[in-house]
């Protein structure tokens, strides 16, 4: 047994989130946690809401709430809409927790201490006509890099670079759109990440499993142009963590706040906290997941995020960690991911462009949504959402090969057998041959999701699917009944303890599904199979009693599609 620590990238509080969102970082994540608690590992899986910095506090102005009140709010619509999708995180916590601020102020103080942050008197943007600084988001204009005309003053979405206010070419106010700007100095702290380059360089390189797209995007930014660049980590804005230098004031900071992208990162250390809190567990029980001196020397910690969020996690956050010098738990492996389109452009939370949590819950249960997703994880590349692909993956892989399978066993076996499982017959050759072959597929499945390769796996747990279909036609009871009924026993035994297994099989991906197929088999999730299929096609026996379930997986009719397709295409209300 292995202890496995794993973060989701924690998804900004300002709105529900869309599928792009959640497959490019929370349901992969949730997928891993799953397998890994199947395959018997100890596991702590984090995610929170990221709840500081320009964004949230816009998002609040436009409902007329204080924005400490819009963010409690919005973080229990996403929790619940987190249960809806059955994230099984341990902790869903809150980057504005009282954890988070002590650890924030923690680490500048170490950070401090060891050289590693600098204040620096800086030019900033003031808007006359909005009677402030403009920081971050609060800013755009054109990219200085790509010429992209709608670049934030913390980065540009299009090329991911990323970008300080001042960079910006015809720069205006995101919130009153004026021009009338003027640069004025001001005093900020910068987290000295230039001093860690060789020491951070060193570390990405000895990495040599990660994906090329975490690798490729941290070199880009350690080597790209001048290099690794200090960080500003503070801000002239109210809402965030107040600048200290652990429980201490930092003269001339009064005022002001850490950056968002300084504290998010130390919430998934948070969270574990949080978590103690809330389960009434002690100090040790969470710093055992975190601090390589209380208990985490053999803990492997796995991160799950989208591009655009590499950066900070391969560089900036490791150089929070390495700059403290304190035994905090760096990450072992990056998943990251591209991007997932909608419908031949892109998802957009601002422009409402695609399908959000909470529309696909309305439409749909969960299960369909985790399959086609995950089976289309945009790994490798891009991938897209069309409704077409989505209804044919749904009615192919879902009702077709794994509903059928399972409504086509029991409804046969009720109507002959009774809804008990059949004695008689014994398994023969044909058997024999499909648990070889199930052996095969089960160990590449395994295989794919150790190395968290998501696509694949969902393609071996497809197979393997189609494996019982192709079994059950060629073996075909319904003829085997008229002649020797002990035969086709035999068959629908070894059926329905497929169903069991499939039901293991496929839980990390379709957990509703499989928690219903167990129940028809009237069964509890027993462990993940061992090397013995033979045993594990027998662990329903003769006798046991069985459901009929109701239909698994419903098929999306042609109608239903379009008019979805219609519903979808402009923005949302
Ligand atoms: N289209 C997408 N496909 C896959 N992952 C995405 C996509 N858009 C964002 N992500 C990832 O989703 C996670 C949560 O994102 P976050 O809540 O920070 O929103 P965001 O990146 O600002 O997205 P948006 O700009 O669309 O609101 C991050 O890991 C991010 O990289
Ligand atoms: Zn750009």
């Amino acid at each position: 047994m292995a202890r496995i620590l794993i973060t989701s990238a924690i998804p900004y509080i300002n709105g529900i989130k869309h599928l792009g969102n959640l497959v490019g970082s929370q349901l992969p994540a949730d997928l891993y946690a799953r397998y890994c608690r199947a395959r018997g590992h100890e596991v702590m899986f984090l995610c929170a809401t990221d709840e500081h910095g320009t964004p949230a506090e816009l998002a609040a102005a436009k409902t007329g709430e204080p924005v400490a009140e819009y963010c409690a709010r919005m973080h229990g619509v996403q929790a619940e809409l987190a249960r809806g999708f059955r994230l099984s995180f341990d902790h869903f916590g809150r980057s504005s927790s009282p954890q988070n601020h002590h650890l924030t102020q923690y680490f500048a103080g170490r950070l401090a201490e060891n050289g590693y942050i600098e204040e620096r008197t800086e030019r900033q943007v003031y808007s006359h006509a909005d009677k402030r600084f403009l920081p971050d988001r609060y800013i755009e204009g054109t990219c200085p890099n790509c010429g992209y005309d709608k670049a934030r003053g913390d980065q540009c979405e299009n090329c991911t670079k990323q970008l300080d206010p001042t960079d910006l070419i015809e720069p205006r106010s995101a919130i009153s759109g004026s021009t009338d700007l003027e640069v004025r100095e001001t005093k900020h702290l910068y987290l000295r990440q230039s001093l860690m380059k060789d020491e951070l360089e060193a570390w990405i390189d000895s990495k040599t499993d990660w994906p090329i797209l975490t690798t490729s995007i941290a070199k880009k930014w350690l080597n790209d142009g001048d290099g690794l660049q200090d960080r500003g980590i503070t801000r002239d804005l109210d809402w965030g963590i107040p600048v200290k230098r652990g429980e201490d004031d930092w003269p001339g900071m009064e005022g002001k706040v850490f950056y968002v992208w300084f504290d998010a990162p130390i919430e998934y250390i948070a969270a574990a906290a949080e978590w103690a809190e809330a389960n009434g567990k002690a100090e040790a029980d969470w710093r055992r997941w975190w601090r390589t001196d209380e208990g985490a020397e053999d803990v492997r910690y796995v991160q799950f995020m989208g591009k655009d969020n590499v950066p900070f996690h391969t560089l900036s956050f490791p150089a929070t960690i390495m700059g403290s010098r304190d035994p905090w738990k760096l990450v072992d492996y990056i998943k990251s991911f591209n991007y997932l389109n909608y419908d031949g452009g892109q998802f957009s939370t601002s422009q409402g462009r695609g399908v959000f949590m909470d529309q696909a819950l309305a439409i749909l249960p969960s299960d369909y949504w985790r399959w086609w997703l995950l089976s289309h994880a945009p790994e490798t590349s891009d991938s897209e959402f069309t409704w077409e692909n989505f209804q044919q993956a749904v009615n192919k892989d879902l009702a077709d090969v794994l509903g059928n399978f399972v409504s086509r066993v029991t409804k046969f076996c009720r109507s002959k057998f009774g809804e008990e499982v059949p004695a008689g017959g014994a398994y023969g050759e044909r058997e024999n041959a499909l648990i070889d072959d199930l052996y095969i597929r089960l160990r590449a499945y395994q295989d794919h999701m150790d190395a968290i390769e998501v696509r694949k796996a969902a393609g071996e747990l497809r197979a393997i699917w189609v494996l019982g279909n192709e079994y059950l036609q060629a073996a075909a009871p319904w003829t085997a009944f008229k002649t020797d009924p002990d035969e086709a026993a035999a068959i629908i035994r070894f059926s329905l303890n497929l169903i069991r297994f499939y039901a293991v099989l496929s839980a990390p991906f379709i957990p509703d599904a499989s928690a219903a197929m167990l129940a028809a088999m009237k069964t509890g999730a027993a462990g993940w199979p061992g090397e013995n299929l033979i045993e594990e096609m027998a662990v329903l026996a003769p006798g046991h009693g069985f459901e009929t379930p109701e239909m698994l997986f419903r098929k999306i009719a042609d109608e239903e599609r379009e008019g979805w397709q219609a519903q979808f295409a402009g923005q949302r209300g």
